[in-house]
């Protein structure tokens, strides 16, 4: 078994692989013999060069994406923190199975295979306000749904969210960990109104001045939900099988948080897929020091923001491991 509790997980978070220097090395070697202009492929030729590094290879393939969604039901619900009732979320896992959601489109759209994970959606987290939304044994259990969702055939992951409620459990998180105010943190998730962005303040804020000063994985435990803790699970896993992650929008990156700042260097296998729309999405990447590949204005969780990016990544690795040299080509080096 991989660990069987929250220290076993710390500790295999620590034991995790690097990226191969000698892949990277023959990835960048390949990479400026290549029928272009040095450069000219902008970022697309760091992403790929990551993405061997990562993969232990200098001409990587990736033909076997992965979408892993998490859902989960979230106590402090009852505060009035969302625009839509908790009931929504398994229904949105219902649409998931059926093929109707906007993550089901990116992923088909992507060519990666996604599964759904409900997790005890009959039984909520606690209230953070009022004790740790989850003990340690329910968090190890999310961890574990997070850690045996994916699949060791994929060469390129994304892990996404559906739970009602789980903007204002992100926020709280970011806010243990970061600091801060608890406006800084809150958005509008879903669409709340003034009066619904107060309440996420003053919860958000009773939930840190409970646990705030606890060290990074309870906080996740005590101000998480089980889809957030499934989500740093998973990334941990593609972690120690050296899959490279898209992130995802701000419940998944302060999932990914916990994890950064657990153990630092814990996300060097991830990009930041996109800027999400959601307020502190941008102070969130800042302080894990991420560049979005995108901004779209998508404010929607699900996996959708990374999902709709596979293809890019794709695309990066494409141009390095397909294209031909200037001596293969036939054509004048500058
Ligand atoms: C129909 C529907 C589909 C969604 N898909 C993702 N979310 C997103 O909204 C929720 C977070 O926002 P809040 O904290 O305001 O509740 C999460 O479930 C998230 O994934 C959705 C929300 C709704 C209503
Ligand atoms: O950025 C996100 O992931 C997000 C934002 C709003 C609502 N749900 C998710």
């Amino acid at each position: 078994m991989a660990f069987s509790d929250m220290n076993g997980f710390a500790e295999m978070l620590k034991a995790a692989p690097g990226p191969d220097a000698a892949a990277r090395a023959g990835a960048e070697a390949r990479n400026a013999q290549l029928t272009k202009p040095a450069g000219s492929l902008g970022r697309l030729e760091e992403i790929a060069i990551w993405y061997a590094a990562w993969r232990g290879e200098a001409r990587p393939r990736i033909s076997h994406p992965q979408v892993a969604i998490f859902a989960g039901n979230h106590g402090v619900t009852a505060r009035g923190v969302s625009a839509f009732p908790a009931e929504v979320t398994v229904q949105m896992v219902a649409n998931f199975e059926h093929g109707g959601a906007a993550i089901n489109q990116l992923a088909r759209n992507a060519g990666a295979e996604m599964s759904v994970h409900a997790l005890d959606l009959d039984r909520p987290t606690a209230d953070f306000t009022e004790s740790p939304a989850m003990s340690e044994a329910d968090c190890v259990a999310a961890l574990k749904s997070g850690w045996d969702a994916v699949n060791a055939e994929t060469d390129l992951l994304v892990v996404g969210e559906m739970g009602i409620g789980n903007t204002t459990s992100a926020a709280a998180i970011a806010h243990a960990l970061y600091g801060g105010s608890a406006a800084d943190w809150v958005g509008r998730g879903t669409g709340v109104d003034d009066a619904g962005l107060k309440i996420k303040e003053e919860v958000c804020a009773a939930g840190v001045a409970r646990h705030g000063g606890k060290a990074p994985l309870e906080i996740l435990a005590s101000l998480g939900g089980r889809e957030v803790a499934a989500m740093a699970g998973a990334i941990a896993r593609a972690r120690h099988l050296r899959i490279p992650v898209i992130l995802d929008g701000f419940i998944c990156c302060a999932a990914a948080a916990t994890l950064e700042k657990a153990v630092p260097g814990a996300l060097d296998h991830c990009l930041a897929g996109h800027a999400s729309a959601e307020a502190a999405h941008g102070a969130l990447l800042g302080a894990l020091g991420k560049e979005p590949l995108v901004s779209m204005g998508l404010r929607l969780g699900e996996g959708s923001g990374a999902g709709l990016v596979i293809p890019l990544v794709k695309g990066a690795v494409a141009c390095l491991s397909g294209m031909a040299t200037f001596a293969e080509a036939g054509v004048s080096d500058g």
